[in-house]
């Protein structure tokens, strides 16, 4: 079965299984991959449909799976060219005026992944990603971009390598004028212009917000014009620098599954780098984690290194009502080598042979009342709490 046809079908279960939502947005992804006007113009019919009659969810489903029918008629051109879009190599960046240094950093993004950039405050997520973008010359090291065709204008450049900075600026004039005003600066036609607009307002959710002006959108919803802006461009590389921030802990997830999803186009993939503090919504989303510990980062993929090698050992994150030397008692038969408590949590540290439902196990025997535990053995947030 081909890619397509899995992500076809994949959809269809969705929708049989009554998860509309999230298989309406997988639909998009598949009409989106089709670059056809028509089928544009039948999502923007059913969210329209969708928007006056919220409650027939039958209705919806059966329209839904009409789209689904002609997309499956329509050849999508899948793209297969990955090889790196941004290669660096040992690069660095000094402000000069003061001791902060970022790097040597070594990476290789590649589109159709997500790459989560994570670290403390202060650890050079944002100049790394305006490094990347292009916005801070770095001080030295080799930074190699490869897009698929040549870029010969500034313009040309600021299609393809997107970055969206924290803070975004103040708009003029209504969320969809906006949007259209972006494509007709690449001289299509007003009706295509029309109907790629509205296809990315479907599919970013701003259906019910296309006429609202900047003062009227939350930050959520203005992080979302800000993605449709961009996307409508089709770029090749996008950095986002800390999307999530200002977003409640559903709409995080919805944004992260929204952006992988999209990402991961057949026809036009796109390789994604976003910094976040929210790190298990990003870790879970991520190909890769990039994590800067004074300003340092070296993608590790192959070599055996001290972090690899560290992997093994168990760590777990618990808060629960007990008392530190009860809890180590607990543990101690479970080869515990450090139990630290942070003040709010403690984090427990064991042998490699130590599995993590054993942990579970001894909890509950000994019937302590956990509020939280996770296994943080292959998270970076290892490195936070050590
Ligand atoms: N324009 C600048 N001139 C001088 N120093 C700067 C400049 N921008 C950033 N720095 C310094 O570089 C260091 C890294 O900053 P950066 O904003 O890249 O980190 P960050 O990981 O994105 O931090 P945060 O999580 O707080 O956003 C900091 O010490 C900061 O003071």
């Amino acid at each position: 079965m081909s890619t397509l046809e899995k992500r076809l079908q994949e959809v269809y279960r969705f929708f049989e299984n009554k998860d509309t939502v999230l298989g309406y947005r997988k639909l998009m992804d598949c009409a989106l991959d089709t670059q056809n006007l028509e089928i544009y113009n039948q999502i923007i019919e059913v969210t329209d449909w969708k928007s006056k009659h919220p409650d027939n969810e039958s209705e919806f489903i059966t329209k839904c799976l009409k789209v689904l029918e002609d997309i499956s008629k329509i050849p999508i051109e899948v793209y297969n060219n990955f090889k790196p879009i941004v290669t660096a190599t040992n690069i660095t960046k000094s402000y000069g005026s003061n001791s902060f240094s970022l790097g040597p950093i070594n990476l290789s993004i590649k589109k159709g992944n997500v790459y989560g950039l994570v670290g403390e405050n202060g650890n050079g997520k944002t100049t790394l990603l305006r490094v990347l973008a292009k916005e801070l010359k770095h001080t030295s090291g080799n930074l190699n971009y490869d897009f698929d065709s040549k870029v010969n204008t500034d313009f040309e450049l600021r299609s393809k390598l997107v970055y969206i900075p924290q803070r975004t600026q103040k708009w003029y004039g209504s969320l969809k004028d906006n949007l259209k005003f972006v494509l007709s600066n690449y001289g299509i036609s007003p009706e295509e212009n029309e109907t790629r607009v509205l296809m990315m307002i479907c599919r970013l959710g701003l259906w019910d917000y296309k006429h609202l002006k900047w003062s009227e959108l939350s930050s959520g919803y203005k992080m979302r014009f800000e993605l449709a802006r961009t996307l409508l461009r089709q770029p090749e590389l996008l950095l986002l620098d800390e999307p999530l921030a200002n977003l409640d802990v559903l709409a995080q997830q919805v944004i992260l599954e929204d952006l992988k999803s999209i990402c991961n186009s057949l026809n036009h993939p796109i390789a994604l780098i976003l910094s976040s503090q929210q790190l298990y919504e990003v870790e879970k989303v991520s190909d890769k984690v990039i994590y800067l510990k004074n300003g340092k980062y070296t993608d590790n993929n192959n070599s055996e290194t001290e972090e690899t090698a560290e992997k093994n050992q168990l760590i777990i994150e618990i808060d629960c009502h007990c008392e530190r030397e009860k809890l180590q008692q607990i543990f101690n038969p479970l080869q515990l080598e450090k139990l630290v408590f942070n003040g709010g949590i403690y984090v427990a540290y064991f042998d490699t042979n130590t599995q993590f439902y054993q942990v579970l196990e001894a909890l509950g025997n000994h019937q302590i009342d956990v509020t939280y535990t996770r296994n943080i053995t292959k998270s970076t947030r290892r490195f936070f709490v050590s």
